[in-house]
């Protein structure tokens, strides 16, 4: 794809993302849900006063490639189908196929300011020769944009945000063309860092972020089992 005024950007996160993804959460990560697959890992991390937990999460999903989980996520047209949290999101520029940057106005989260956000979203498949199936990515990054200008009352969010996934497939068949979806799942890592961009009570924060995102992506998953269910496999 063609290198923008980003692609520096863009690497330099990426690469952030797949040495991090592979940090374990034993020390100084609290389980703060389960749900069957799914694990949701919370730092309690605070800068001047505000609450800037990071968030990890492992999940996974039959039925579906991480490619599919990827795309879902990435492309623009099915967002608001499964994301609650929002009352607008649009493309304001797109820099190469794989690389676009969103405006989104986040629901208003009482007695916190209305959020809204401005990020490059990049989609991007590894190929790790050894292993069979390649991990696909998107990467959600802050990034100020004239199109996207910070208007009061909003608040601007600060987020980086990454989805990783591998897609394991069980006994696979001598032909390719034969898998079908129940020999195949994905497992995700979600990592969310979110600034909330001013002060937000650390309680109330707290709480949100502990019910939303756990519900954020059990809705997101099943979004893309329901649409995937009788279309071919994308890997
Ligand atoms: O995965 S994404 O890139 C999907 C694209 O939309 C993503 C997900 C979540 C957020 C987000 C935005 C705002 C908040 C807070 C900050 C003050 C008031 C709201 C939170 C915290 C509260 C947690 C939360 C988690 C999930 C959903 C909503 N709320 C999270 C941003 C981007």
């Amino acid at each position: 794809n063609g290198k923008h005024r980003l692609t520096d950007d863009v690497e330099r996160i990426v690469q952030e993302h797949l040495q991090y993804v592979r940090e374990d959460v034993s020390n100084g990560w609290d389980l703060i849900h389960q749900d069957g697959e799914m694990k949701v890992y919370r730092r309690e991390v605070e800068e001047n006063g505000i609450v800037v937990d990071p968030l990890k999460c492992f999940h996974t999903i039959k039925g579906v490639t991480g490619h599919e989980i990827c795309r879902y996520f990435w492309e623009f047209q099915y967002r608001m189908e499964w994301e609650t949290t929002l009352d607008s999101t649009k493309i304001i520029e797109a820099l190469d196929p794989d690389t676009v940057i969103f405006f989104q106005l986040h629901k208003r989260v009482w007695p916190a300011a209305q959020r809204d956000s401005c990020f490059w979203s990049h989609i991007r498949c590894i190929s790790n020769s050894d292993e069979d199936q390649p991990t696909w990515l998107v990467v959600n990054y802050t990034t100020p944009h004239p199109l996207a200008p910070i208007k009061s009352p909003q608040v601007r969010l600060v987020a980086n945000v990454a989805l990783i996934c591998e897609t394991i497939i069980s006994e696979p068949p001598l032909n390719p063309k034969d898998i079908k979806r129940e020999n195949i799942q994905c497992k995700l890592t979600y990592v969310a860092f979110v600034n909330p961009g001013g002060w937000v009570p650390s309680a109330a924060l707290r709480g949100v972020a502990k019910r939303e995102y756990p519900r954020f992506l059990k809705r997101f998953t099943s979004y893309v089992v329901e649409q995937t269910r009788n279309k071919p496999i994308l890997f």
